[in-house]
């Protein structure tokens, strides 16, 4: 089944995580469809970062199964895994994780080198126009600001035009103001160019960005909301 045929950008069947006797993710069903921006709460332990390896194919689940566009991630073998990982997968992390000696232009790229992609000029022009960084391309990571580290970050997730693009706190090393124009951006993937968003967040502000939020708990989803308001996702979160 190619990625195109399929609605679901990722699919999660019964997901189970162990760790000894603490199951971090215990039995987790759940389907995000293209397009879609879903952010993923829960107080600290209640499975977050699990999820996100699972559901990404960084870790592999001890039960269950992950599906990328379609794509049983447990029929395939280390190498296709990596490979899947690097095409079909963006990551925007909290610590951005840029690679200090390349410049911005070839940290951006570097997915599609890895991979042997020659890159489409016009798609990799939009995409850096998009984050605001087209004078900066030269530039080294240490030459720029948190907020402009981050979106070479999220230019680099959104170049290999990803089935999902999982964001794990890319706020939470950004002051509120600069934080809120990556999150901006990221809305904007999604609403320009149908990007799937998923993102693994402590801030009710920033949860309240997405279409809906999922709360964890315990290693379960224990919730939905769609449509979420900061008030209402923070009110949720202290109950549970
Ligand atoms: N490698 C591991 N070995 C043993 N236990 C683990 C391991 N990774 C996670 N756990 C346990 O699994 C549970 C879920 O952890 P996880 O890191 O997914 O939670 P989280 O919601 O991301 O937490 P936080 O918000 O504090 O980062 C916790 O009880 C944790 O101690």
């Amino acid at each position: 089944m190619t990625a195109e045929a399929t609605a679901q950008a990722v699919s999660l069947e019964s997901v189970t995580k162990a760790y000894g006797a603490v199951r971090a993710l215990d039995g987790v069903t759940w389907t995000f469809p293209r397009g879609g921006f879903t952010a993923v709460m829960g107080p600290s332990g209640s499975g977050k970062s699990t999820f996100l390896h699972c559901a990404s194919g960084l870790d592999r689940p001890s039960e269950g199964t992950v599906r990328i566009g379609g794509v049983d991630l447990g029929r395939l073998g280390e190498a296709k895994r990596t490979r899947l990982r690097r095409e079909r997968i963006g990551f925007v992390f909290q610590a951005f994780n840029l690679i200090p000696s390349m410049d911005v232009e070839q940290n951006i790229t570097l997915p599609l080198e890895l991979g042997g992609i020659e890159a489409d000029p016009s798609w990799l022009n939009e995409v850096v126009r998009r984050v605001g960084l087209s004078d900066r391309l030269r530039h080294r990571p240490s030459e720029l600001s948190g907020g402009q580290q981050q979106r070479a970050a999220l230019a680099r997730a959104l170049v290999t035009r990803p089935d999902v693009v999982f964001a794990d706190e890319p706020t939470g090393a950004l002051d509120p103001r600069t934080a809120r124009e990556v999150l901006r951006l990221l809305r904007e993937a999604v609403d320009i160019t149908g990007q799937t968003l998923v993102l693994v967040t402590h801030d009710p502000m920033a949860a309240a960005w997405a279409d809906s939020v999922l709360f964890l708990s315990q290693g379960r989803i224990v919730d939905e909301m769609v449509g979420p308001s900061p008030t209402a996702v923070m009110n949720r979160w202290e109950s549970l």
